[in-house]
């Protein structure tokens, strides 16, 4: 089966977040179910400058007004078919904001002409490459089904893959007449979103099977708090949406073999892994401690929760524990662990942006990893810390409450516990977290317990893409019964 996925992001290429590591890592596993992936991206410079043995396959003079070619390549072990159109993605920002953090004021075009190729090669736009399916993640791809389902000559099942219901690609409904969709689209059951245009609402709409990251937040993205507006139309497709929780690459994290980490362990040789906990805090200008070693990964926002951490950073200092922040985000926030940072310079380090060598350092030698979220589809932070043995500590929400198992007595006691949840979700919750996690820490044969039962835990593809493959499966079949 060919499958045509469809993204902005894909790692090691391009990355902002958790989207990227997905689209980069589910088409590894799907290829031991027979479905060959290749994925459409745009020409960013990172893309365009890995790309190997590029052969162009179509050439569009004036696509939404401006020149680009499509090519089909390899790069980092990935099949992908490239979207080069320099005016739209060759920029010195990021993928979608400049230099400031300010969205580009084209991003409706630039994702809508992305998304029209898309759908055009779902249609046979690729001589001797058909897909069976076309699957689009976000909204920046969304468009994508859209095109396709009005168009007349796509006739493939479409899959949209949900990884978070706040990013919606909301722009205004005069628009609408640039997009080439015909008239019928901008309405309820397409385009129309509150009187605008709405990306994601109308991929939701066109698409035949809906995924969300995890079978939690898929529930919770149809109550009123979770669904950001669209909770309407989750309800309406709910019978096509299914949660289905993401893995992780366990090649690119694997303890074992990790070229970022200076000492290598594995489950078998957890005391192997102290030296790294040293180097940490080296690294970080950290004095060494008996109390433990906090860590967040995180961008630092609302979402995130990062700004409930900075409120407590007191109760870590107060058990003479260290707390290590890697990311970047909102203004305020980031200042707050700066401030942080210097109030306290022998318990609070922070290192502003985001570095993927840094990530893997910070998982190989923390105790523990704090995930705060106020909501989280998934999550790979937690997914990372588990098999690194760093305990997560994450609130009691979407992907995160079911992918940890919370230190409870009846799991201590069945030796199945993982990490600590929290809630509600708010300082106090998190402060009771803490000191949870320190009374823990200080029992070393529970901790022990903790780090090796998450270290055993399977968090890779296995599972997950099985049941993509078992959605598709299903798709086309029923696909084939109504052609014939
Ligand atoms: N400041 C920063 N800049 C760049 N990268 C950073 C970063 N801080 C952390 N990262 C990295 O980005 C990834 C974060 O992935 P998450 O899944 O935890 O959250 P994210 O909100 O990005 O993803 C969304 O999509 C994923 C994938 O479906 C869901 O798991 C998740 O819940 C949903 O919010 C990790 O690889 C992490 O190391």
């Amino acid at each position: 089966m060919n499958l045509l996925s469809v993204t902005a992001e894909i790692f090691p290429l391009v990355k902002t977040g958790g989207l990227a590591d997905v689209a980069g890592s589910l088409p590894k596993v799907l290829k031991s179910h027979g479905i060959r992936t290749r994925t459409l991206i745009p020409g960013y410079a990172s893309v365009i400058e890995a790309l190997e043995a590029a052969t162009p396959v179509a050439r569009y003079d004036y696509l939404f007004g401006e020149e680009a070619t499509l090519l089909a390549g390899r790069a980092a072990g990935l099949e992908l078919f490239v979207l080069d159109a320099p005016g739209f993605f060759y920029r010195s920002g990021g993928p979608y904001t400049d230099e400031h953090g300010v969205d580009y004021p084209d991003n409706w075009k630039r994702f809508a002409a992305f998304s029209l190729v898309a759908s055009q090669i779902a249609g046979g736009l690729v001589q001797h490459w058909r897909p069976d399916i076309i699957h689009a993640h976000d909204w920046h791809a969304a468009l994508s089904l859209v095109y396709a389902k009005y168009a007349e000559d796509v006739p493939i099942p479409r899959v949209l893959t949900v990884h978070n219901i706040a990013f919606q690609g909301q722009f205004p409904a005069h628009l609408f007449s640039e997009l080439g969709l015909p008239d019928e689209a901008y309405s309820i059951d397409g385009v129309e979103y509150y009187g605008d245009l709405g990306y994601l609402k109308g991929g939701l709409q066109a698409a035949d099977a809906i995924t969300v990251v995890s079978p939690t937040y898929a529930r919770e993205i149809m109550t009123p708090t979770f669904g950001m507006g669209l909770e309407g139309v989750v309800n309406a497709r709910h019978q096509d949406v299914v949660g289905i929780v993401n893995g992780i690459d366990v090649d690119v994290w694997d303890p074992s073999i990790d070229p970022y980490i200076e000492y290598s362990y594995s489950a078998r040789t957890p005391l192997r892994r102290l030296p790294n906990r040293e180097a940490l805090l080296e690294l970080f200008g950290l004095p060494h401690t008996r109390g433990p070693v906090f860590a967040s990964i995180n961008r630092l926002t609302w979402q995130k929760g990062m700004d409930l951490l900075a409120a407590v950073v007191d109760e870590i200092v107060a058990m003479d524990g260290r707390l290590i922040v890697h990311g970047n985000g909102d203004a305020d926030i980031e200042y707050a662990f700066l401030d942080a940072a210097r109030r306290f310079p022998h318990h609070v380090a922070m290192r502003l942006g985001y570095e993927e060598q840094i990530a893997h350092k910070i998982h190989a030698g923390a105790d523990a990893m704090l995930v705060p979220s106020r909501f989280e589809p998934c999550g790979l932070t937690q997914l990372y810390a588990l098999r690194y043995g760093c305990v997560p500590i994450v609130a009691r929400t979407g992907g995160l409450s079911e992918t940890i198992i919370d230190a409870n007595v009846a799991a201590l006691q069945a030796q199945a516990a993982t990490g600590v949840q929290f809630s509600p979700v708010d300082t106090e919750g998190l402060r009771h977290a803490l000191r949870r996690a320190l009374k823990l820490f200080r029992h070393r044969r529970v901790w022990e317990s903790l780090q090796r039962q998450g270290m055993k835990t399977d968090s890779s593809w296995r599972h997950s893409a099985a049941k993509y493959a078992e959605l598709y499966g299903d798709l086309t079949a029923t696909d084939m019964r109504l052609a014939g």
